[in-house]
């Protein structure tokens, strides 16, 4: 059994862990294509039985987790994506070498191909101290900057709108907290795509 303690880094590498859940017979191919298609290779990445983690700078993050969701959802089928995002955790330093990568972006092209109206929520937690609730506020009013639909919910905040857009947001937010010092920062969001449910409340 490996005992030995994860080691301290101080890299501002940022990461996500995640899942797309498709909900069809067909979910293996679903998955399995947009890992496939989408091109990962500026960002250190690692699929289980469970999720897929990838790891590097803010931008490639970024454009690796929405390419992939936005190519699962493009199939039709009812596709969710949960997701983890993380900057400054103290632990591992897998990948580090990955923050070398310049800033081009690498599925511009293949998600100029897609238009997806989705609807998620996110949540965002400032772990580094200070005033938190105000930098979760700030950051609330900066995802109304984005072009789509803000609206409160408990515990976590959600969105409606295109795809690319609602990314976009989640990534400026995420990119403002590091620029603001913030020393850990963690999102969480969860986004689907084509759910057969009415947006209005379907427990009455
Ligand atoms: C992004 C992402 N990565 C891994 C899994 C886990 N998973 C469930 S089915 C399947 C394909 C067959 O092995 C895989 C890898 C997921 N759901 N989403």
């Amino acid at each position: 059994m490996n005992n030995q303690p994860i080691t301290c880094s101080t890299s501002r590498i940022a990461g996500c862990t995640f899942a797309i859940y498709p909900m069809t017979d067909q979910f293996v191919d679903v998955i399995t294509a947009s890992l496939k298609e989408v091109d990962t290779s500026k960002v250190w990445m690692k699929t289980t039985d469970v999720e897929t983690c990838v790891r590097g700078r803010i931008s490639h993050v970024f454009d690796v987790t929405k390419a992939l969701f936005l190519h699962a959802a493009n199939t039709g089928h009812h596709v969710v994506f949960s997701s983890t995002y993380s900057i400054g955790c103290p632990g591992d330093s897998d990948g580090d070498v990955y923050l070398s990568e310049d800033d081009e972006r690498l599925n511009t092209k293949l998600l100029k191909r897609m238009s997806q109206e989705v609807a998620g929520k996110f949540s965002l937690y400032p772990l580094g101290g200070g005033n938190y609730m105000n930098m979760i506020y700030n950051q609330i009013e900066e995802m109304k900057l984005h072009g789509i639909d803000v609206s409160s919910i408990h515990y976590a905040t959600r969105l409606d709108g295109d795809g690319e857009k609602v990314f976009d947001g989640l990534e400026r937010v995420f990119t403002n907290m590091e620029n603001l010092k913030s020393s850990h920062t963690v999102m969480t969001t969860t986004i689907s795509a084509n759910s057969p449910s009415k947006k209005e409340k379907i427990n009455e």
